[in-house]
């Protein structure tokens, strides 16, 4: 922590002075998520480990939060509790890395008692990751892998305010829930199921299950993601003439498969067969309701594959009753399993799977594979391709950012450690100078950084990759950003950072600049990061260490008097450099030091009759 010293105010029991808490208190509600979507599934993801001190973004809370990686790397190994039944192989890679504890059928009470031995969860749909589990973790789980897409039962806004990361394993059924999908839509077009259980009933009815024909019909896929356009492919070939609604989907993916993407309205009223394959989110939630239900052709079909919460399952059951939908063909329900005495289950005109969209061997070991290395690479370090509640950012770009990455939290730590007593730090403008297109610098990491490097040196909460934004919005903090473009070479990603906390009284007055804020900027040199300016006074010294920021009037001597004290206290210094406005007028020395100077060494420079205020920072 920050000590600090002026001449007008020296207060020496504030060598170690505490800093002011951020405004509001770390715990008021707030609803802000970090950049959750579900579209994310699709990026590339970023390898922190692979990135010199950047595993320190996930996860790390002073050396507590070390733990995973460092029992990783000291053999004491993670445990993975994996909460229902997920492939062999997938078991297999994992216990080559971590203790598994394959614990099914778990009770909420049960999951929350066991979940703080866990670094991380492994769970299926059919257990619901609730706020209570993120409370009972105590902080250790560091991951939840969905193995499967559908995350609706794991709550995301609690993972994010925990610092948890949330992944899954968003490729390995698409094909699987496709094929269930068409298999529904057919077996439904012809009665199977029920002439099925007729036949086993002992009865031949053949003038009963008379079905109808699918070529030619039109099929209307809502939601055009991974499933929805192998479904349609499907369809196609079956001789089906194929629409969709999806309002983020790209209108050349449909034209390539020959889908043309129309509104909902066009959709559900020109449809002979409707299949659902959009996430659960607040905006679907019983899209289909009565409403809906009067808009579509008399006699349509409906398959959904995808979440029972997308239909209200009583007027789905009025729609099947006063013939609107001729026939419904569900794998999926509001409450699975459903009640016993389902009106939807039991109306002779459904046919229903226990959610087996995703329930072949195939998928199945996919899926479990696809898990499998997205946590362990969580648990490494590593921020898997498919993060769900984390920005991602392609390795390249971050491995070309790293250093930049490192200089962000330090300039946020030295920055934070200027604020003086009684001021709550509320705005935060960050400014990066920088020769690229705005469109090709991805400054959310940076962010969370600077984030991270203000808010942990002041609080015990800690600050990664997935909390950083929802942390600082949390606590008041508000966070600009601004681009001013440089004439250098679009090569280099950034010339300089600059952080500003906004009109703040600073322990080290020189610190502020014209305008009144805390300024410091940093640069990267020969991949170190260095301090460039403080205040208004241009230094340059490396951010290694820490820090020693003096202002004095510029006069020989000074810099032997601070060096021949440091020395006397076997405190070594790595850099050192002075800015001046003016020969003989003030100048700021800064010193990088490898060691924290003794209260004594820091008051005998404190008493350098020529020093009229300095500071200690640790970076
Ligand atoms: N029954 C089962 O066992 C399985 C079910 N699923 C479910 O299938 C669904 C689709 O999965 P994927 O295709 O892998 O996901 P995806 O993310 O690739 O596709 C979902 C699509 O829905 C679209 N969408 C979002 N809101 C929409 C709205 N209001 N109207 C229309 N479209 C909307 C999105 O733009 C996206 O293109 C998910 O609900 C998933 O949970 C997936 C696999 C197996
Ligand atoms: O992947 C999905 O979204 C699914 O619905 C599959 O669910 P499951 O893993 O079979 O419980």
């Amino acid at each position: 922590m920050a000590s600090a010293h002026t001449k007008a105010i020296l207060r020496p029991s504030a060598a170690k002075a505490e800093l002011v808490p951020l405004l509001p208190s770390r715990n008021a509600a707030s609803s802000v998520s970090l950049n959750a979507s579900w579209s994310r599934s699709r990026f590339l993801g970023l390898r922190l480990a692979e990135v010199p001190n950047i595993s320190a973004l996930h996860g790390r809370r002073g050396r507590r939060d070390l733990r995973i990686e460092a029992s990783a790397a000291e053999g004491a190994r993670p445990t993975v509790l994996v909460a229902e039944k997920l492939g062999e192989a997938g078991l297999e890679l994992l216990r080559g890395f971590a203790n598994v504890d394959c614990s099914y059928k778990l009770s909420p009470e049960e999951l929350c008692a066991k979940i703080s031995l866990c670094d991380a969860l492994i769970v299926r749909s059919g257990t619901k990751v609730t706020r209570e589990v993120f409370e009972a973790a105590k902080g250790r789980l560091k991951v939840v892998g969905r193995a499967g897409v559908g995350i609706d039962n794991v709550d995301l806004q609690a993972a994010t305010e925990h610092g948890c990361l949330v992944v899954n394993a968003p490729t390995a059924n698409t094909v699987a829930a496709a094929e269930h999908g068409i298999a529904l839509l057919a077996s439904m077009a012809r009665k199977v199921a029920q002439a099925d259980a007729s036949m086993k009933a002992g009865k031949w009815q053949r003038n009963k299950y008379v079905g109808v024909s699918l070529v030619g019909k039109t099929l209307a896929v809502l939601g055009f993601g991974k499933v929805g356009s192998e479904v349609a492919r499907r369809a196609k070939g079956l001789g089906m003439h194929v629409i969709a609604h999806d309002p983020y989907a790209p209108a050349d993916r449909a034209r390539a498969i020959g889908v043309e993407l129309v509104s909902i309205d066009e959709a559900i009223s020109t449809a002979d067969f409707i299949s659902l394959h959009m996430p659960l989110t607040p905006a679907t939630s019983k899209l289909f309701n009565d409403e809906t239900f009067a808009k579509m052709k008399k006699g349509v079909r409906i398959i959904n594959v995808a979440r029972g919460g997308v239909i209200d399952e009583d007027a789905l059951v009025r729609a099947l009753d006063n013939g609107t939908v001729a026939q419904a063909a569900l794998d999926v329900f509001t409450e699975e399993p459903p009640p016993k005495d389902s009106k939807l289950v039991q109306h002779e005109n459904v046919t229903v799977t226990p959610h087996l969209g995703a329930s072949t061997v195939e998928a199945q070991e996919g899926v479990a594979i696809e898990i499998a290395e997205a946590v362990m690479g969580a648990l490494k370090g590593e921020l898997a391709a498919t993060a769900v509640n984390a920005p991602m950012v392609p390795a390249e770009v971050l491995s070309e950012l790293a250093p930049y990455v490192i200089l962000a939290e330090k300039l946020g730590r030295l920055a934070v450690q200027l604020v003086a007593g009684g001021s709550g730090i509320k705005g935060v403008k960050v400014v990066y100078t920088s020769a690229r297109d705005p469109d090709d610098l991805d400054t959310r990491i940076l962010r969370a950084m600077i984030t991270k490097g203000i808010i942990e040196p002041i609080s015990s909460v800690f600050v990664n990759i997935v909390n950083a934004d929802y942390t600082a919005k949390q606590r008041g903090l508000r966070i600009s950003e601004e681009r001013i473009s440089h004439d250098g070479s679009p090569e280099i990603p950034l010339d300089s950072i600059q952080v500003h906390l906004a009109h703040l009284e600073s322990k080290f007055a020189s610190a502020l600049s014209d305008a009144g804020d805390i300024k410091v900027e940093g640069r990267v040199k020969d991949g170190i990061p260095h301090l460039t300016l403080v205040g208004s006074f241009s230094v340059d010294v490396s951010l290694e260490g820490n820090l020693i920021l003096c202002r004095q009037v510029d006069q020989p001597g000074i810099i032997g008097q601070v060096g021949r004290i440091l020395a006397e206290n076997n405190v070594n210094i790595n850099f050192m450099s002075v800015g001046r406005t003016a020969p003989g007028k003030q100048a700021i020395m800064a010193i990088g030091v490898d060691e924290e100077p003794n209260k004594e060494a820091l008051k005998k420079i404190g008493e350098i009759p020529a020093i009229e205020e300095f500071v200690f920072l640790e970076l």
